[in-house]
Protein backbone atom coordinates (compact mmCIF):
# COMPACT_ATOMS: atom_id res chain seq x y z
CA UNK A 1 0.00 0.00 0.00
CA UNK A 2 3.00 2.75 0.88
CA UNK A 3 3.50 2.85 -3.22
CA UNK A 4 0.04 4.38 -3.55
CA UNK A 5 -0.93 8.25 -2.79
CA UNK A 6 -3.11 8.38 0.17
CA UNK A 7 -6.11 9.98 -0.76
CA UNK A 8 -7.42 11.03 3.03
CA UNK A 9 -4.64 11.73 5.40
CA UNK A 10 -5.37 12.82 9.20
CA UNK A 11 -3.09 13.78 11.18
CA UNK A 12 -3.64 14.23 15.10
CA UNK A 13 -7.29 15.71 14.35
CA UNK A 14 -9.22 17.11 17.27
CA UNK A 15 -12.15 18.60 17.50
CA UNK A 16 -13.68 19.70 21.05
CA UNK A 17 -17.16 20.95 21.22
CA UNK A 18 -18.31 23.28 24.16
CA UNK A 19 -21.73 21.84 25.70
CA UNK A 20 -24.20 24.38 27.99
CA UNK A 21 -25.02 21.03 30.19
CA UNK A 22 -21.12 18.97 29.50
CA UNK A 23 -18.42 21.53 29.37
CA UNK A 24 -16.12 21.16 26.69
CA UNK A 25 -16.16 17.53 25.31
CA UNK A 26 -13.50 16.29 23.46
CA UNK A 27 -15.33 14.51 20.35
CA UNK A 28 -12.19 13.62 18.75
CA UNK A 29 -9.00 13.53 19.86
CA UNK A 30 -5.65 12.98 18.50
CA UNK A 31 -7.03 10.96 15.08
CA UNK A 32 -4.40 9.81 12.52
CA UNK A 33 -4.94 7.41 9.95
CA UNK A 34 -4.58 7.35 6.24
CA UNK A 35 -7.26 5.65 3.17
CA UNK A 36 -6.06 4.67 -0.41
CA UNK A 37 -7.73 4.67 -3.77
CA UNK A 38 -10.05 1.35 -4.04
CA UNK A 39 -10.06 0.79 -0.55
CA UNK A 40 -12.69 0.65 1.88
CA UNK A 41 -11.73 1.94 5.21
CA UNK A 42 -14.05 1.55 8.36
CA UNK A 43 -14.62 3.76 11.08
CA UNK A 44 -16.11 1.21 13.69
CA UNK A 45 -17.14 2.52 17.02
CA UNK A 46 -20.69 2.69 19.80
CA UNK A 47 -22.90 6.07 19.61
CA UNK A 48 -21.43 9.04 20.03
CA UNK A 49 -17.75 7.72 19.74
CA UNK A 50 -16.57 10.91 17.46
CA UNK A 51 -17.24 9.04 14.00
CA UNK A 52 -19.96 12.00 12.44
CA UNK A 53 -17.57 14.67 14.24
CA UNK A 54 -14.51 12.88 12.04
CA UNK A 55 -16.26 12.49 8.94
CA UNK A 56 -17.68 16.18 8.73
CA UNK A 57 -14.45 17.87 9.42
CA UNK A 58 -13.52 15.89 6.20
CA UNK A 59 -16.48 16.70 4.20
CA UNK A 60 -15.45 20.44 5.44
CA UNK A 61 -18.52 21.28 7.60
CA UNK A 62 -16.52 21.28 10.65
CA UNK A 63 -13.75 22.81 11.16
CA UNK A 64 -10.76 20.93 13.38
CA UNK A 65 -9.83 22.67 16.75
CA UNK A 66 -6.54 20.60 16.39
CA UNK A 67 -4.50 18.99 14.00
CA UNK A 68 -4.76 18.12 10.11
CA UNK A 69 -6.97 16.32 7.28
CA UNK A 70 -6.21 16.51 3.60
CA UNK A 71 -8.55 14.89 1.28
CA UNK A 72 -7.35 14.44 -2.23
CA UNK A 73 -4.37 16.58 -1.76
CA UNK A 74 -6.54 19.58 -0.21
CA UNK A 75 -6.86 21.31 3.15
CA UNK A 76 -10.18 20.71 4.35
CA UNK A 77 -9.41 23.79 6.68
CA UNK A 78 -8.44 26.39 4.11
CA UNK A 79 -9.51 24.59 0.63
CA UNK A 80 -12.87 23.96 1.52
CA UNK A 81 -14.55 24.28 -1.59
CA UNK A 82 -11.44 21.91 -3.52
CA UNK A 83 -12.23 19.43 -0.83
CA UNK A 84 -15.72 19.57 -1.78
CA UNK A 85 -15.23 19.05 -5.24
CA UNK A 86 -13.49 15.74 -4.60
CA UNK A 87 -15.50 14.15 -2.50
CA UNK A 88 -18.91 12.55 -1.88
CA UNK A 89 -20.78 12.62 1.17
CA UNK A 90 -23.87 10.66 1.88
CA UNK A 91 -25.38 9.73 6.01
CA UNK A 92 -28.16 7.53 6.75
CA UNK A 93 -30.89 10.39 6.20
CA UNK A 94 -29.67 12.20 3.31
CA UNK A 95 -32.79 14.36 2.01
CA UNK A 96 -34.99 13.31 -1.06
CA UNK A 97 -37.81 15.98 -2.46
CA UNK A 98 -40.95 14.93 -2.69
CA UNK A 99 -41.69 16.71 -5.41
CA UNK A 100 -39.18 15.35 -7.32
CA UNK A 101 -38.78 12.60 -9.42
CA UNK A 102 -35.22 10.04 -9.37
CA UNK A 103 -34.04 11.82 -12.34
CA UNK A 104 -34.78 14.73 -11.59
CA UNK A 105 -33.00 15.05 -7.99
CA UNK A 106 -29.89 13.57 -9.33
CA UNK A 107 -29.76 15.78 -11.95
CA UNK A 108 -30.90 18.67 -9.65
CA UNK A 109 -27.70 17.88 -7.70
CA UNK A 110 -25.17 17.29 -11.36
CA UNK A 111 -26.04 20.82 -11.98
CA UNK A 112 -25.30 22.25 -8.43
CA UNK A 113 -22.07 20.71 -9.20
CA UNK A 114 -21.05 22.80 -12.52
CA UNK A 115 -21.49 19.41 -14.84
CA UNK A 116 -22.23 20.83 -18.28
CA UNK A 117 -25.42 19.58 -19.88
CA UNK A 118 -24.56 17.05 -22.19
CA UNK A 119 -21.89 15.28 -19.74
CA UNK A 120 -24.48 15.36 -16.93
CA UNK A 121 -26.90 13.23 -19.35
CA UNK A 122 -24.31 10.50 -20.29
CA UNK A 123 -23.27 10.65 -16.80
CA UNK A 124 -27.11 10.08 -15.46
CA UNK A 125 -27.46 7.74 -17.90
CA UNK A 126 -24.60 5.81 -16.90
CA UNK A 127 -25.22 6.00 -12.99
CA UNK A 128 -29.01 5.07 -13.46
CA UNK A 129 -28.47 1.65 -15.60
CA UNK A 130 -25.08 0.98 -12.27
CA UNK A 131 -27.10 1.43 -9.85
CA UNK A 132 -29.93 -0.72 -11.81
CA UNK A 133 -32.48 2.51 -11.23
CA UNK A 134 -33.70 2.77 -14.45
CA UNK A 135 -36.92 1.51 -13.38
CA UNK A 136 -37.56 4.46 -10.85
CA UNK A 137 -36.56 7.24 -13.18
CA UNK A 138 -39.68 9.24 -12.97
CA UNK A 139 -41.14 8.33 -9.30
CA UNK A 140 -41.61 11.10 -7.10
CA UNK A 141 -39.43 11.41 -3.86
CA UNK A 142 -42.85 11.24 -2.05
CA UNK A 143 -43.68 7.99 -3.92
CA UNK A 144 -40.38 6.22 -3.19
CA UNK A 145 -39.60 3.13 -0.52
CA UNK A 146 -36.98 3.63 1.48
CA UNK A 147 -34.64 1.54 -0.56
CA UNK A 148 -35.71 3.45 -3.61
CA UNK A 149 -34.64 6.79 -1.88
CA UNK A 150 -30.96 5.12 -0.42
CA UNK A 151 -30.32 4.02 -4.29
CA UNK A 152 -30.97 7.93 -4.95
CA UNK A 153 -28.94 9.70 -2.09
CA UNK A 154 -26.43 7.07 -3.54
CA UNK A 155 -26.63 8.44 -7.21
CA UNK A 156 -26.89 11.87 -6.35
CA UNK A 157 -23.45 11.52 -3.74
CA UNK A 158 -21.75 10.30 -6.79
CA UNK A 159 -23.01 12.60 -9.84
CA UNK A 160 -20.13 14.03 -10.07
CA UNK A 161 -17.66 11.32 -10.10
CA UNK A 162 -14.94 12.08 -6.82
CA UNK A 163 -12.51 10.18 -6.07
CA UNK A 164 -13.51 10.38 -2.20
CA UNK A 165 -16.58 8.80 -1.03
CA UNK A 166 -18.20 9.30 3.04
CA UNK A 167 -20.54 7.62 3.95
CA UNK A 168 -21.72 8.05 7.67
CA UNK A 169 -23.75 5.42 8.84
CA UNK A 170 -25.21 4.66 5.48
CA UNK A 171 -27.56 1.13 6.43
CA UNK A 172 -29.06 3.32 9.61
CA UNK A 173 -32.46 2.03 9.88
CA UNK A 174 -32.45 -0.38 6.94
CA UNK A 175 -34.18 -3.30 6.62
CA UNK A 176 -31.66 -6.24 5.19
CA UNK A 177 -32.27 -6.16 2.09
CA UNK A 178 -31.65 -2.18 1.47
CA UNK A 179 -29.08 -2.37 3.84
CA UNK A 180 -27.37 -5.48 1.84
CA UNK A 181 -27.93 -3.77 -1.63
CA UNK A 182 -26.00 -0.15 -0.30
CA UNK A 183 -22.86 -2.51 0.86
CA UNK A 184 -22.90 -4.23 -2.53
CA UNK A 185 -23.09 -0.69 -4.05
CA UNK A 186 -20.00 0.43 -1.91
CA UNK A 187 -17.93 -2.56 -2.88
CA UNK A 188 -18.64 -1.74 -6.70
CA UNK A 189 -17.54 1.87 -5.87
CA UNK A 190 -14.76 0.42 -4.47
CA UNK A 191 -13.60 -1.74 -7.48
CA UNK A 192 -13.55 1.46 -9.42
CA UNK A 193 -11.06 2.92 -7.41
CA UNK A 194 -13.12 5.41 -5.14
CA UNK A 195 -10.93 5.85 -2.00
CA UNK A 196 -13.57 5.36 0.51
CA UNK A 197 -14.33 6.19 4.36
CA UNK A 198 -17.66 4.59 6.15
CA UNK A 199 -18.90 4.34 9.43
CA UNK A 200 -20.68 1.84 11.44
CA UNK A 201 -21.20 0.20 14.58
CA UNK A 202 -22.12 -3.38 12.79
CA UNK A 203 -19.31 -5.36 13.24
CA UNK A 204 -20.47 -7.80 10.22
CA UNK A 205 -20.22 -4.85 8.04
CA UNK A 206 -16.90 -3.86 8.54
CA UNK A 207 -15.97 -7.68 8.23
CA UNK A 208 -17.53 -7.59 4.49
CA UNK A 209 -16.90 -4.34 3.55
CA UNK A 210 -12.98 -3.12 4.86
CA UNK A 211 -9.59 -3.86 4.08
CA UNK A 212 -8.83 -1.87 7.08
CA UNK A 213 -10.54 -0.57 10.28
CA UNK A 214 -9.90 2.33 13.24
CA UNK A 215 -11.91 1.23 15.89
CA UNK A 216 -13.19 4.42 17.71
CA UNK A 217 -14.45 4.97 21.02
CA UNK A 218 -15.22 8.20 23.64
CA UNK A 219 -13.07 10.13 20.61
CA UNK A 220 -9.98 8.10 20.46
CA UNK A 221 -9.53 5.77 18.16
CA UNK A 222 -8.49 2.51 20.00
CA UNK A 223 -6.56 0.56 17.15
CA UNK A 224 -6.15 0.51 13.62
CA UNK A 225 -5.57 -1.93 11.33
CA UNK A 226 -6.43 -4.66 8.70
CA UNK A 227 -8.93 -6.91 10.97
CA UNK A 228 -6.05 -9.60 10.27
CA UNK A 229 -3.51 -7.62 11.93
CA UNK A 230 -5.90 -6.84 14.92
CA UNK A 231 -7.27 -10.25 15.81
CA UNK A 232 -3.67 -11.23 15.60
CA UNK A 233 -2.59 -8.25 18.03
CA UNK A 234 -4.90 -8.80 20.44
CA UNK A 235 -5.29 -12.46 20.16
CA UNK A 236 -8.76 -12.41 20.10
CA UNK A 237 -9.75 -13.63 16.75
CA UNK A 238 -14.10 -12.54 16.95
CA UNK A 239 -14.30 -9.65 15.56
CA UNK A 240 -17.02 -8.29 18.18
CA UNK A 241 -15.55 -9.97 21.30
CA UNK A 242 -12.41 -7.59 19.39
CA UNK A 243 -14.30 -4.58 19.44
CA UNK A 244 -15.70 -4.81 23.21
CA UNK A 245 -12.43 -5.62 25.20
CA UNK A 246 -11.30 -2.80 23.46
CA UNK A 247 -14.21 -0.22 24.68
CA UNK A 248 -13.82 -2.08 28.13
CA UNK A 249 -10.13 -1.62 28.55
CA UNK A 250 -10.17 1.99 27.39
CA UNK A 251 -13.21 2.64 30.05
CA UNK A 252 -11.04 0.93 32.97
CA UNK A 253 -8.00 2.85 32.15
CA UNK A 254 -10.14 5.79 32.35
CA UNK A 255 -12.10 5.33 35.68
CA UNK A 256 -8.67 4.33 36.89
CA UNK A 257 -7.13 7.59 35.61
CA UNK A 258 -9.96 9.31 37.22
CA UNK A 259 -9.23 7.62 40.84
CA UNK A 260 -5.85 8.39 40.54
CA UNK A 261 -6.70 12.04 39.94
CA UNK A 262 -9.28 12.21 43.08
N1 LIG B 1 -22.43 20.32 17.90
C1 LIG B 1 -22.12 19.65 19.02
N2 LIG B 1 -22.12 20.29 20.21
C2 LIG B 1 -21.78 19.62 21.34
N3 LIG B 1 -21.42 18.32 21.39
C3 LIG B 1 -21.41 17.65 20.23
C4 LIG B 1 -21.75 18.26 18.98
N4 LIG B 1 -21.63 17.32 17.99
C5 LIG B 1 -21.25 16.19 18.60
N5 LIG B 1 -21.09 16.38 19.93
C6 LIG B 1 -20.66 15.37 20.92
O1 LIG B 1 -19.45 14.80 20.45
C7 LIG B 1 -19.40 13.41 20.75
C8 LIG B 1 -19.18 12.62 19.46
O2 LIG B 1 -20.37 12.72 18.65
P1 LIG B 1 -20.50 12.12 17.18
O3 LIG B 1 -21.82 12.53 16.65
O4 LIG B 1 -19.30 12.47 16.42
O5 LIG B 1 -20.49 10.56 17.48
P2 LIG B 1 -20.84 9.32 16.54
O6 LIG B 1 -19.75 8.33 16.72
O7 LIG B 1 -21.12 9.78 15.17
O8 LIG B 1 -22.13 8.74 17.21
P3 LIG B 1 -23.61 8.53 16.64
O9 LIG B 1 -23.58 7.19 16.00
O10 LIG B 1 -24.42 8.55 17.92
O11 LIG B 1 -23.88 9.68 15.73
C9 LIG B 1 -20.70 13.09 21.48
O12 LIG B 1 -20.45 13.17 22.87
C10 LIG B 1 -21.62 14.19 21.02
O13 LIG B 1 -22.62 14.44 21.98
Amino acid sequence: MTDRQAMISVDRLSKSFVDLKRGAVAALEDATFEVYPGEVFGLLGPNGAGKTTCLRILSTVLRPTDGRAMVAGYDVATQSSEVRRNIGFMSGNTGIYDRMTAWELVQYYGRLYGIPEEQLQERLDRIFTTLQMNEIRDVLGSKMSTGMKQKVSIARTIVHDPPVLIFDEPTSGLDVLVARAVLQTIEYLKDQGKCIIFSTHIMREVEKLCERIAVIHKGRILASGTLAELTAKYNQPDVEELFFELIQRHDQSLAASETVAV
